[in-house]
């Protein structure tokens, strides 16, 4: 797993998705060496470059060109990237153009989360995975409520995590912001 601190970040794109989540991530998308991922809303590249290293092919979508030079920026600080494809553009307009997916995250979608998923759906191989993170409520109903229409079976799993931080004293637990991770299968 890369470490939070070795990602190089910017004040205008969200910072990555943090260490333990993206083990959660991973480890619900059982990823294998054959599949091919999408990462919609990869902003620093948090998810795009643990799945770099694991995937045969990410496709990395954003619709702020920053966020795109971020990811590729870390890509480039982890010596990855030779299997990724960057796209500068609305998760709902580039995924008219992939086919092929194994695995897609959506990290970000705006108002185009219910149109994300469909496109996502319609381009899912058998057996393939959908993970959403969300932090609003309202992004969690949402994906949950659109993945039952669209015929899945979707879990749900609302994280928090504390990490310790060493002070003269003792260790403060500092949490981070709750996160929910939902995922599904297509049959
Ligand atoms: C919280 S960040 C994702 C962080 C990322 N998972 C990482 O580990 O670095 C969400 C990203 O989604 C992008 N985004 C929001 N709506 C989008 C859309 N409709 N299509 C593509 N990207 C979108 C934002 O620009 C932002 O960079």
């Amino acid at each position: 797993m890369l470490e939070d601190m070795d990602f190089i970040k910017s004040c205008d794109v969200p910072g990555p998705t943090k260490e333990a989540i993206r083990a959660i991530i991973l480890y619900k998308s059982d990823v294998k060496d054959s599949e091919n991922v999408v990462d919609v809303g990869c902003g620093t590249g948090g998810i795009t470059c643990e799945f770099a290293q694991r995937a045969k092919h990410v496709t990395s979508i954003d619709i702020n060109p920053e966020a795109i030079e971020m990811t590729q920026k870390n890509l480039d600080k982890f010596d990855l990237g030779d299997n990724v494809t960057l796209i500068c553009n609305d998760g709902a307009e580039a995924l008219k153009d992939i086919e092929d997916i194994d695995i897609a995250i959506v990290g970000g979608s705006g108002k185009q989360l219910e149109n994300i998923l469909e496109l996502i759906d319609s381009k899912l191989n058998s057996k393939g995975r959908i993970i959403v993170t969300a932090i609003l409520v309202d992004t969690k109903v949402e994906a949950i409520n659109k993945l039952k229409e669209l015929n899945y079976n979707p879990n749900i799993m609302e994280v928090n995590i504390s990490k310790g931080r060493v002070l003269d004293r003792g260790i403060m637990m500092m949490s981070e912001n709750p996160i929910a991770i939902i995922s599904a299968k297509k049959r």
